[in-house]
C-alpha cells in the first residue's frame, strides 16, 4: 500500500479480532479488478479463488489452475479493492511438496501482488508449512471440510462430516490449523453440527461456504451469488439474476445493430472543421457536439441513451470528457 493511502486496508489480525467482537465476517471471491471495486465497499476480505479456473476459464476443476494465473488475477484484485483485505489461493502444486516451497511461491505472491494473505487448502498435513510461513511473515487462512484441490482422491465434490465417524479427523484438521497460526479457517460443504463444534472450540474466526449459518462468517463464490454461473452449489443463494441482465442487454445490442439503429451521432465522431456527416440522420440537428467533448444537447440524446452517456473513462474516474475540444 502507498504511504499516501488514507483509507486503512484491513489486515489479516482485524479479521482475526472480529471474531472477538462478536462481528459476522462477510467475505466473496473476486476476480477481476471492477468486481473487486464494488464488493471491497461491502466485505471484510475478497478471496482470489483458485476457482477462477472454473469459473473464468472454462477448466473442469481447480487442478490445472497455475501460479501465474493466480497473480495475473490476484494484481488485478488489489488495483481495485482499498479496504477489504485480499487473499490469494495458493494453486495445486505450489505448496504441498515442502513448508520451503510453500514459502518461495507464497511470498513471491505476495510480493508480486501485495495481498494481505494467501489461502492453502489441507488440516493436520499442512499445520507444519501453515506454522512455517506464519514464522516468515505470511499470514495463512486454512481450508478444510471439502478441500477442491483433492478431488481426483475425493471422487467428486462431496460434502463432508455427514456421519459422525468422519468428525474426529476434520476437527482435529481444524485444531492443528489453528494451533499452528492460521489467522481465519475456510469449512466448505460441512454438516452445521460439525461446523457449530468446531467454531466453539478454535480461537479463529470460521468461514462458512455451504457450512451452516454456525460459522463466524460466509463466503460464496461472486458469479454464483449473482446468478451469473451456469451450474451452482446447493449452498448457493442467488442474491441476483446477472445471467439474464447481461443477455438482455447483449440481445439488446444485436438487435439495434441489425436495426442500424446503433450507433447514433452521439456515439459518433464528427469532424473539427464542421464538415456534416453523410450517415447522420436528416432529423438531428448538427451542433458540432461529438462523443468527445460531452457538450450533446439534450435533443441528441436518444432514448437508447441510459442518461450516463455523458460520462466517460478518464484516467480511472468517471467524468465528462475535455479532451478534444470543438472549435
Ligand atoms: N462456481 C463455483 N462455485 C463454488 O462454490 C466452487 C467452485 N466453483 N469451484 C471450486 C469449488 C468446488 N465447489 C463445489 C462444486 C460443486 C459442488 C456440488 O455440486 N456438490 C453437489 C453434491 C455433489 C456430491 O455430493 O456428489 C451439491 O448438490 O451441492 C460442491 C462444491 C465449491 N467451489
Ligand atoms: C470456495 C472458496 C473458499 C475457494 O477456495 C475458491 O473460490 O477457490
Ligand atoms: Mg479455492
Amino acid at each position: 500500500m502507498s504511504v499516501h493511502s488514507t483509507t486503512k486496508r484491513l489486515l489479516a489480525p482485524d479479521i482475526a479480532a472480529m471474531k472477538r467482537r462478536g462481528d459476522p465476517i462477510v467475505a466473496l471471491t473476486a476476480y477481476h479488478a471492477h468486481t473487486a471495486a464494488i464488493a471491497d465497499k461491502h466485505c471484510d476480505f475478497l478471496l482470489v479463488g483458485d476457482s477462477l479456473g472454473m469459473v473464468m476459464h472454462g477448466f473442469e476443476t481447480t487442478v490445472p489452475v497455475s501460479l501465474e494465473l493466480m497473480i495475473m488475477h490476484g494484481r488485478a484484485v488489489v488495483r481495485g479493492a482499498r479496504h477489504a483485505l485480499v487473499v490469494i489461493d495458493m494453486p495445486f502444486g505450489s505448496y504441498e511438496e515442502s513448508p520451503a516451497v510453500a514459502f518461495r511461491n507464497s511470498a513471491r505472491v505476495m510480493k508480486e501482488t501485495d495481498c494481505g494473505a494467501v489461502k492453502i487448502e489441507g488440516g493436520k498435513s499442512m499445520a507444519p508449512t501453515i506454522r512455517y510461513l506464519v514464522e516468515r511473515g505470511i499470514p495463512v487462512m486454512a481450508h478444510i471440510g471439502l478441500t477442491p484441490q483433492s478431488v481426483n482422491v475425493i471422487g467428486g465434490f462431496k460434502a463432508q462430516g455427514r456421519t459422525k465417524e468422519e468428525w474426529v479427523s476434520i476437527e482435529e484438521d481444524a485444531r492443528q490449523v489453528a494451533e499452528a497460526g492460521a489467522f481465519a479457517i475456510v469449512l466448505e460443504a460441512i454438516t452445521e453440527p460439525l461446523a457449530e463444534r468446531i467454531t466453539a472450540s478454535v480461537p479463529v474466526p470460521t468461514i462458512g461456504i455451504g457450512a451452516s449459518p454456525a460459522c463466524d462468517g460466509q463466503i460464496l463464490v461472486m458469479e454464483d451469488m449473482l446468478g451469473l454461473s451456469p451450474r451452482v452449489p446447493r449452498f448457493v443463494k442467488k442474491f441476483g439474476k446477472v445471467a439474464e441482465v447481461i443477455e438482455d442487454a447483449i440481445r439488446d445490442y444485436a438487435h439495434d445493430v441489425r436495426t442500424r439503429a446503433f450507433p447514433t451521432p452521439e456515439h459518433t465522431y464528427s469532424m473539427i472543421d464542421g464538415t456534416p456527416s453523410k450517415t447522420r440522420r436528416a432529423t438531428t440537428k448538427d451542433s458540432g457536439a461529438t462523443a468527445d467533448t460531452g457538450t450533446r444537447t439534450a435533443g441528441e440524446v436518444t432514448g437508447a441513451d441510459s442518461g450516463g452517456g455523458l460520462k466517460r473513462m478518464e484516467g480511472g474516474r468517471r467524468t465528462t470528457s475535455k479532451r478534444i475540444k470543438t472549435p
